[in-house]
Parts: structure tokens; sequence; C-alpha cells
């Protein structure tokens, strides 16, 4: 008999805690996973799951309505029309779809689910403050999985109708005629491709000098040109929204990033603030094991074990968003079952280099590894030298029936040994052709040697390996 209740309590049943329940129910632990709000955390509920059905819908209606691209193809539509409501109904459906087949597969693995308030007590000992009382667990290790909220900048006053952040917005209650974005981010950008597909106007107020500031600089040119200048999109880049006012209209003023003046005001229909995501580390007890948080990140190292002051905290896990780490979906499970592996005695790490990314707009955008500027800096300080290669999606055979010509590859290597560091798409499928770069770079591959790898043809993977065979 173990002296504890469980072998692993999970604080958190979002993608994070789910994919750690799943691989510890592998691993043979005993597992219990503690949630407070709706099973399938923020992906399923709030974000990746909603947010990709309204694009799925809204893509299909943007299709439909490019009424020459269709003609240049010998096919006509008798126009389009769509039902908001309807496209709304489709995303809350697939979310209670997934949130139950998420429900069920922790039931049918007999992975014990409670409901309510986790707290870390004391070392391996969680209180759950769940609707029947207090209820006292121990577990040889914890894993906390809290994930994060949306950041709301000070000044700005969220009614949930007119001003709100993306929790609102994919429940797609109203369709405003213009709608002011704050932030050029992964959620301002495909919530304007959902709202100009739906026929809004967008303006997007980006605070750093350049939209898109995290992506590969060419990439964010093509993106600028594509998913931005062609539309119904008018931008201000190094400004801060700093004082939103709900109402009609809603008010919006936007100060100078550099001389923090006010230097204009706006007035529009609605406001959605998606100015990136904060950990939801309070009131998780980490005080109780003396760990301090780091701008509210719990601070992890690449085994997933939460560190005091520099040092492991003995049976506690941190994995996903609250780690701050890489807020996506997927590398929150991947840690998840990293740190399982871990406390089951096998020796892994996570490999941040090798996990993709992708922006679900039309046409999409998607990395894995190293941007150039960042290759540069990497081979300044080890003395390497970073080549660059890109092919066009126009010189592609299954790009050019399709008549989706808009987009490139970009691939960044080490040009002394070829090894592969990094890999940008913007282009038709660009989420789904990541994954064959994020796999070549988990393994380390070479150009060299990728250049050998045959593609079928005619597809879009060939925009890859005609890459690999510049650069190799
Ligand atoms: C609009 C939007 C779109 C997105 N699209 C994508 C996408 O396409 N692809 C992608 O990879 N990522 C996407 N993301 C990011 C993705 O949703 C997150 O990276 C992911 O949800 C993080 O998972 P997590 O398990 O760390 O946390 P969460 O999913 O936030 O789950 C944490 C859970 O813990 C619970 N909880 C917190 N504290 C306690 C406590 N003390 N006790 C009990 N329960 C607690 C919460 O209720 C919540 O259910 C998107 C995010 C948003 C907002
Ligand atoms: N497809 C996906 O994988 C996907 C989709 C949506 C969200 N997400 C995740 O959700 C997280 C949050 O997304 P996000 O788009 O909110 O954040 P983000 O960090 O990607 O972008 C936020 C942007 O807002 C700007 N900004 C911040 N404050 C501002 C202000 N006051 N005025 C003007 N601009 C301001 C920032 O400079 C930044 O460019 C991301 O970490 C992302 O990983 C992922």
């Amino acid at each position: 008999m173990s002296q504890f209740d469980y072998d692993l309590v999970i604080i958190g049943a979002g993608v994070g805690g789910h994919g750690a329940a799943l691989h510890a129910v592998k691993m043979g632990l005993k597992t219990a996973i503690v949630e407070a709000g709706d099973m399938g955390g923020t992906c399923v509920n709030r974000g990746c799951i909603p947010s990709k059905a309204l694009l799925a819908a809204s893509g299909k209606v943007r299709e439909l309505a490019d009424t020459s691209h269709l003609q240049d193809m010998g096919v006509s539509v008798g126009g389009v029309t769509f039902d908001r409501s309807a496209i709304a109904s489709h995303a809350n459906d697939l979310v209670s779809k997934i949130r139950g087949d998420l429900t069920n597969s922790l039931k049918r693995l007999k992975v014990d689910t409670i409901r309510g308030w986790g707290k870390v007590v004391a070392p391996q000992k969680v209180a759950v403050e769940t609707e029947s009382g207090e209820k006292i667990i121990t577990a040889k290790d914890i894993m906390l999985c809290p994930g994060s909220v949306p950041f709301v900048p000070r000044g700005v006053e969220i009614d949930g109708k007119t001003v709100y952040t993306s929790d609102h917005a994919v429940r797609l209650e109203s369709l405003p005629q213009w709608i002011a974005v704050i932030g050029s981010g992964y959620i301002g950008l495909e919530f304007a491709d959902v709202y100009t597909a739906l026929g809004s106007e967008i303006t997007m107020i980006e605070a750093m000098d350049k939209l898109m500031p995290t992506f590969d600089p060419d990439i964010a040119k093509i993106a600028e040109k594509v998913l931005i200048n062609s539309r119904d999109i008018e931008t201000y880049t190094g400004v801060f929204a700093t004082k939103v006012i709900p109402g009609t209209p809603v008010m919006i003023e936007l100060t100078d990033a550099k001389t923090k003046e006010v230097v204009e005001v706006l007035e529009v229909d609605a406001c959605l603030v998606a100015t990136g995501r904060i950990p939801a580390t309070e009131n998780l007890g980490l005080e109780n094991l003396g760990v301090e948080t780091e701008r509210g990140f719990i601070p992890v190292n690449d085994k997933m074990q939460v560190l005091k002051d520099g040092q492991v905290v003995p049976h506690l896990w941190a994995v996903g968003d609250a780690n701050g780490k890489m807020m996506l979906a997927h590398a929150a499970s991947g840690q998840g079952i990293v740190a399982v592996e871990n406390m089951c005695g096998n020796d892994k790490t996570i490999d941040y280099r090798s996990i993709p990314a992708a922006a679900f707009t039309h046409p999409e955008i998607s990395y894995v590894g190293l941007s150039e500027p960042q290759a540069k800096e990497l081979g300044k300080n080890e003395g390497f030298e970073v080549g660059t290669a890109k092919t066009y999606f126009k010189a592609n055979s299954k790009a050019l029936a399709e008549k989706e010509t808009d987009g490139i590859a970009k691939v960044i290597y080490r040009k002394d040994t070829g090894e592969l560091l990094g890999v940008h798409i913007i282009g038709i499928h660009a989420s789904d052709l990541i994954q064959e770069a994020a796999n070549a770079i988990a393994s380390r591959q070479s150009v060299h040697e990728l250049a050998f790898n045959v593609h079928a043809h005619p597809t879009l993977s060939e925009v890859l390996d005609e890459a690999y065979k510049r650069a190799g």
C-alpha cells in the first residue's frame, strides 16, 4: 500500500493536464485531476477549438465570395450568404463535443476528476475547495497546470459586449461593422481573418514598430501584404491603446510608444483586446512551498521540475502556459509527457527548437525553430555562418492548380554542417506542411540529407523539398 492517496495529482484539466494524465495512466500511475472551471481549459473552451471552427466557417465564406478566383478555374457560384448565429453554433457545438470526449477519456482511463479549486498546502499535499467542503489529497507528485488568462492593459475596460477579449470573441455573439483589434499577434491576426471574411472593417493597433513583431521578418512582410493590406484593414504601429472605454461608440485613446503623447482618439463599434496572456498562478499555494513566480510564471527547468531559488523543489512539476516557456496547446501536452517520464525515472527534456507553431489565417503561417535574426545571433555566439533558402508557392504545381499561389517557404541552416535551424512558411496548408520540418529539426538533420528525401508530386510539400535542394 502506498502512503499516498495518488501517485500523481494534477491541478488544471486543460490540454497540459489532460496530456499529462493520459501519459501517467500509460505509465501505470494512479492519477487524479483537479479542475475548477470547464474541463478542457482554454484550448477546448475558449481557444484553439472554437477559434478554428470560426476560421473554418469564415474561410469558406471568403473562398466562395472570391468569385473571380473561382471563375479563373471555370466555377461560378450564385452568391454566398451566412448566418452569424449558425456559425457561432458550429463553434459552440464543436466545443461541447470535444469537451465531452476529453472528459470521457479521463473517465475511461479511471483518472479521478475532482471538481473545485486546488491549492498546494504542503509538500505532496493538495487541498481542493469542493462544493461539499475542503478535501485534502496526498500524492507522491503534484503537477501544476493552471494555464493562463487574457492580459488586459491598464486603462482598458472590458464590458464583454463592445470591448472584449478572445474569451468573448470566440462566441461570436455579434458582428459589428467596425472593429478595432488591439495586438497583431496570433489572436489579433486570426480574428482579423474571421471578421474581414464576414464583412467587418478592422483597425489594427500594434504597440511595436512593426506588425507581427514575433514572426520572421520575411514572413511578416508577406503576411502584411496578403493578410492585411489586401483587406479592409487599416493599421497603426508604434502606438499603445492607453484607454479603451466601452459604449456606443467605443472610445480608444492611442499614445505614441516613443513620445508618450496621445496621438489620436478613435471611435469604433467594438474592440477586441488581443494583447497577450498572463499566467493564472495566484492562489495556487506556491508560497506554502516557498516558490516565487517570475512575472507570475512558475519557474521550471527543461524536465518541468519547479525551481525555488534555482534549485529543484522535489515532487513538484509545472507545465503549460503557466510556466511561460511556449504558450501553445501541443507544447503544454508535450511538457506534461516529459514531466511524467521524469517522475517515472526516465531522463527526458523538452526540445523547444522542434515544436512548431501556426496561425490559422487564410493563407496560414507556420514556423519551427529559429527566425533568421535568432539564428544569426546564435551563429555569432557559437562561430558559424547562417544560410537561408526561399521557395515560392507560385512555382509549385499543386498551388498553381488550386490557384493559391501567395506564399513562401524559408529554410534557415548552418552553412558549415547544413543543420536545419528553422523553417518558416506562409501559404496554403502551411500548418500541415511544417510538421516534416519539425521532425527534421527534432533529429537535428542537415539540409544536405533532407535534399535527398523524395516528395510526392504534385504536392505542396515540394515547396519544402525545393527549399532543401536550394540550400543543400
Ligand atoms: C483564442 C485562442 C486561440 C488559441 N489557438 C491555439 C491554437 O490554434 N493552437 C495552439 O497550440 N494553441 C492555441 N492557443 C493557446 C492554447 O489555448 C494554450 O496554450 C493552452 O490552452 C494551454 O494549456 P494549459 O493546460 O497550460 O492551460 P489552460 O488550457 O488554460 O487550462 C488550465 C486549466 O486549469 C484550471 N485551473 C487553473 N487554476 C486552477 C486551480 N487552482 N484549481 C483547479 N483548476 C484550476 C482552469 O480552470 C483551466 O481549465 C489559443 C489560445 C487562445 C486564447
Ligand atoms: N494559432 C495559435 O497557435 C494561437 C492562436 C491564438 C493564440 N495563441 C496563443 O495565445 C497567446 C496570446 O495571443 P495574443 O495574440 O493575445 O498575444 P501575442 O503576444 O501573440 O500578441 C500580442 C500583441 O499585442 C501587442 N500589444 C500589447 N499591448 C498593447 C497595447 N496596449 N496596445 C497595442 N498593442 C499592444 C504586442 O506588442 C503583441 O504584438 C499567444 O502566446 C499564442 O501563443 C496561439
